[in-house]
């Protein structure tokens, strides 16, 4: 059996992961600081909890279970704090990693696969994107991702690391089993928000900008589902176990979807209707977010299967009236 430490277990990209790799027959170890994760995410193997930025307990939990992957999801993830505080961003996702990563390969864990964003492309020059498109983010989240790429780079050439980049687009839906979902504190994601607003009396939805130079003027993202994801983590984690060297993958349908279309799939699924305001663009958010992913269909055979709206809205609603 297979083993995998899950950086990040205990959060919402990382303990679907969990569920996906448990599913597939590797034995799961999350590592998580539960900073901003949930000790009951975590049901698919031990928990250590520990800090990424803890050389000493990076290295004892990386000898106690000598895992064949890991695959670092921990970070923040907060584009709109990472603004006012970037320091955060580049000590818990910059400097945690290279932590990481040196304790790896002290110990000869030399099989990553890393949590990357499609925030580290800025705001597109050409769409779809490609893995080939220039990255130049426009937020210090996205440099904080940017600068670990690099450092894989750069410890792949210098030290035989090898690794899987995931680039994803925008994460979205929950478990279809109701067993984990998304739960950030606090919530800035557009379908939580839009769900929250349709269920809970008083809350209304803000459309942050309906001036964008899209088919209905409000922004465009490539949702894709959280179990999708989760899935090419495992095709990523066998990839790694045959092969050397660093690949990057961008994860996304190549479809978009207006947040107006979003609050109409949120409508449908609910059978109540959104209160929606209409409010000004939020600072760095590009009008358009869309990837070309063929390059993970064909070399991961790769293929989203959950990632439709209407799913995405269903599978994230049922988590949010389970709550
Ligand atoms: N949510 C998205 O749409 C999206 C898109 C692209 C990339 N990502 C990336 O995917 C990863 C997971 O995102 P998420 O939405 O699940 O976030 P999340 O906040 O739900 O999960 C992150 C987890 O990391 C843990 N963590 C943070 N700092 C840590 C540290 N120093 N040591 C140990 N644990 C630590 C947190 O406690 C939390 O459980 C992140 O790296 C994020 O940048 C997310
Ligand atoms: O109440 C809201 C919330 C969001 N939005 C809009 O909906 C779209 C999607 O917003 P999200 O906050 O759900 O996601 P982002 O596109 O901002 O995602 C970014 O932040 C994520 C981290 O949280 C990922 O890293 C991702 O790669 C990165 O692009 C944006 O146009 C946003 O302005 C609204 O209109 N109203």
């Amino acid at each position: 059996m297979k083993t995998v430490l899950v950086t990040g277990g205990a959060g919402y990209i990382g303990s679907h992961c969990c569920k996906a790799f448990a599913e597939a027959g590797w034995s799961v170890i999350a590592y998580d600081n539960l900073s901003r994760g949930w000790r009951d995410a975590v049901k698919w193997g031990p928990l250590v909890e520990g800090d990424i930025c803890d050389a000493a307990a990076v290295s004892a939990a990386l000898r106690q279970y000598k895992p064949d992957v890991v695959a670092h999801f921990a970070a923040y993830a907060y584009v709109g704090e990472s603004v006012e505080r970037p320091e955060l961003y580049y000590r818990n996702n910059s400097f945690g990693s290279l932590v990481l990563f040196e304790e790896m390969l002290k110990v000869g864990a030399d099989k990553l696969i890393f949590s990357s964003t499609c925030a580290s492309y800025g705001v597109p020059v050409r769409s779809p994107i490609d893995e080939m498109h220039p990255q130049s983010p426009i937020n210090p989240y996205g440099w904080s991702k940017f600068i670990i790429e690099r450092m894989v780079d750069s410890l792949s050439f210098a030290h035989g690391l090898n690794a899987v980049v995931l680039r994803y687009f925008n994460a979205a839906g929950c478990d279809p089993d109701g067993e984990i979902g998304e739960r950030h504190e606090p919530e800035t994601h557009v379908i939580p928000l839009a769900i929250e607003a349709a269920v809970r009396p008083g809350r209304i939805f803000t459309v942050n900008g309906t001036d964008f130079d899209t088919r209905d003027g409000t922004a465009v993202r490539d949702y894709v589902h959280v179990t999708d994801l989760a899935r090419a983590h495992v095709l990523a984690g066998e990839k790694l176990l045959r092969d050397k060297g660093v690949d990057v993958y961008n994860l996304g349908t190549g479809t978009g979807t207006t947040v107006k279309e979003l609050v109409d799939a949120v409508n449908r699924a609910s059978g109540s209707r959104v209160p929606v305001a209409y409010g000004p663009r939020r600072a760095g958010d590009p009008p358009a977010l869309v990837a070309a992913a063929g390059k993970a269909y064909r070399e991961l055979g790769w293929v989203p299967e959950q990632s439709g709206i209407d799913r995405i809205v269903e599978t994230a609603l049922a988590w949010y009236r389970s709550r």
